[in-house]
């Protein structure tokens, strides 16, 4: 007689999972995030440090809003007041030693202001401005008197600037429709004295997300295949946020536009299949880490 029962499945044939690795690291760079608070964590403050943590940077965080928002919306914005801002700030700063920062959500001309003071006293090295205005759902995160303050303020004084269409067309006060109005606005951008300027193109339509990079007068881009997923809330501060990590860890600033692109493109295909949400979902960033 021949047994005919299927051969049992073992209840977990997973590899054995890896003992945690308990042997002592050295001093990571450290990175400071300038921004606004998601709660639903896809954007702001939330993003940048995990981004920061997959490049080896230990994150440090000055908040300068808190948003009551998630994936359908933004329902409340409170702006922390200046002065707890500068503390936070000159905390950070008087303690440890920053190497690189990013700037998403500032809110107010005051706080661009404020923004803008610091780096003026050479505070803020290898400071990349992401130029937050709206969200992805539709919410102002910036009052209007405030574009001026970073065209005239803080532009000039940062290393990166990574504006998406939408934004580029408001600093710059061009039609952006295609690649060549990109090239026009990143153009225009640098001459308000910012070295690195990336006009990110996840808003132009086509089969390809390409990004227009123009550094120290040079012309290239940052070309992947535009993945078909919903999941786009906080691509823009990924990628500022990468790119300040990069900066911290020692890459070049066109090296660091280049693994910011190749990171946050790695997190769009990781969460195409997520469903997190009833709006745009946040991206994959768990577990991931960039080699140096
Ligand atoms: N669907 C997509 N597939 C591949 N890459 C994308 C996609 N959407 C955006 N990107 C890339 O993500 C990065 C961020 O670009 P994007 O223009 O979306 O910025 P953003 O609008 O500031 O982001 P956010 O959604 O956080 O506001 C760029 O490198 C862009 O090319
Ligand atoms: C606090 C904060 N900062 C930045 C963004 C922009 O991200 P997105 O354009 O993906 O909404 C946001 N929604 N919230």
């Amino acid at each position: 007689m021949t047994d005919s029962s299927p051969t049992p499945t073992p209840l977990d044939a997973s590899p054995t999972p890896t003992p945690l690795d308990a042997s002592p690291t050295p001093t990571p760079p450290v990175t400071l995030s300038i921004a606004g608070s998601d709660s639903g964590g896809g954007a702001g403050l939330q993003a940048d440090l995990r981004a920061f943590a997959a490049f080896g940077c230990f994150g440090t965080t000055v908040v300068t809003a808190v948003t009551a928002q998630n994936t359908c919306g933004v329902s409340d914005v409170h702006v922390i007041p200046t002065a707890s801002v500068e503390r936070q700030l000159a905390a950070v700063l008087d303690d440890l030693p920053v190497v690189a920062v990013k700037t998403g959500m500032l809110a107010t001309t005051e706080l661009v202001g404020l923004v803008a003071d610091a780096a003026a006293d050479g505070r803020l090295p290898q400071l990349v401005v992401d130029p937050v205005l709206v969200s992805a759902t539709g919410h102002r995160l910036l009052e209007p008197a405030a574009v001026a303050a970073y065209v005239e303020r803080l532009l000039p004084l940062a290393s990166v600037v990574t504006p998406n269409v939408p934004e580029a067309e408001v600093l710059t006060g061009r039609r952006i429709t295609g690649l060549d109005d990109a090239r026009a606005a990143a153009r225009d951008l640098a001459g308000t004295g910012t070295r690195v300027v990336v006009v990110k193109g996840g808003h132009l339509d086509g089969p390809r997300a390409v990004d227009v990079v123009l550094a120290d007068g040079e012309e290239h881009l940052l070309d992947a295949a535009r993945i078909d997923t919903p999941n786009v809330h906080g691509t823009g501060c990924t990628f500022a946020a990468a790119t300040a990590a990069g900066l911290a860890r020692g890459d070049a600033p066109a090296d660091a536009v280049a693994a910011a692109k190749d990171y946050v493109t790695t997190c769009l295909q990781r969460a195409a299949g997520w469903r997190l949400g009833g709006g745009p979902g946040p991206l994959d960033h768990l577990g991931i880490t960039v080699a140096g």
